[in-house]
């Protein structure tokens, strides 16, 4: 998914929380969104996602050379993040098969394939809420990874996770990124040093 933002500002309150972002993101591109605690992470990418609108500016995304109206976005958007919380009283099995009526899966990739790359094959039929939390993590990043989705945004992927988790994370954000348009939220080294682009939240809070 192309998406171009034009003078883009976010502000909640009195409090300009970026402003005067002018940027294009490409398909096939990954973007490390990067700055400290509170410097405006999440909100960036919330306002990309369509959840948040801008106060002011514009985005603009387009999918195959066609415009895409920004309520459409979230369609055609993998997203994973801390904030965002799976149905804790389903199972395993049960999840799956209702998520992916919304969020269908990537060509090829069956619920059962799926359940095994994340190494949950024990927990089928155990309900979510009896996860840990590093198994709920390897689940929402499941999801948003292999969703059919050209735009994928990723808040802290490696939150709860531990030396393995973080390896199998690496192996399937490089699997998955092909040809999609990727903004991954980060403060640690190892989760973004893949992204061949970098923004930095605080280069836009001159104006604060
Ligand atoms: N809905 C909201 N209303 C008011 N202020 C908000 C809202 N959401 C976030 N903020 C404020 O916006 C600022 C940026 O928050 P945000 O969560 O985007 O930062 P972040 O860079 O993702 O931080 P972290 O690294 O700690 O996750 C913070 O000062 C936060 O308190």
């Amino acid at each position: 998914m192309q998406i171009d933002a034009t003078g883009l500002g976010k502000r909640f309150q009195r409090d300009w929380i970026f402003r005067g972002l002018t940027r294009s993101f490409r398909p096939g591109s990954a973007t490390a969104v990067l700055g400290p605690n509170g410097a405006g992470k999440s909100t960036l990418l919330n306002t990309f996602s369509g959840q948040l609108l801008p106060t002011e500016g514009k985005l603009t995304y387009a999918l195959a050379g066609h415009a895409l109206a920004v309520e459409d976005v979230p369609r055609h958007l993998a997203y994973a993040a801390p904030y965002l919380e799976l149905l804790e009283e389903l199972t395993l099995l049960e999840l799956l098969r209702f998520h992916t009526q919304f969020k269908p899966l990537r060509t090829g990739v069956s619920i059962e394939r799926l359940v095994d790359i994340m190494y949950l094959e024990k927990a089928r039929q155990r309900l979510i809420r009896e996860f840990s939390s590093g198994m709920k993590q390897r689940l929402k990043l499941g999801l948003a990874l292999y969703a059919e989705a050209p735009l994928l945004l990723l808040d802290e992927p490696t939150t709860n996770l531990d030396a393995s988790g973080v390896a199998w994370y690496q192996e399937h954000v490089q699997a998955t990124r092909t040809g999609r348009t990727l903004l991954l939220s980060s403060n640690v080294p190892a989760e973004y040093a893949f992204c061949d682009e970098q923004l930095l939240v605080t280069d836009f809070q001159t104006t604060r």
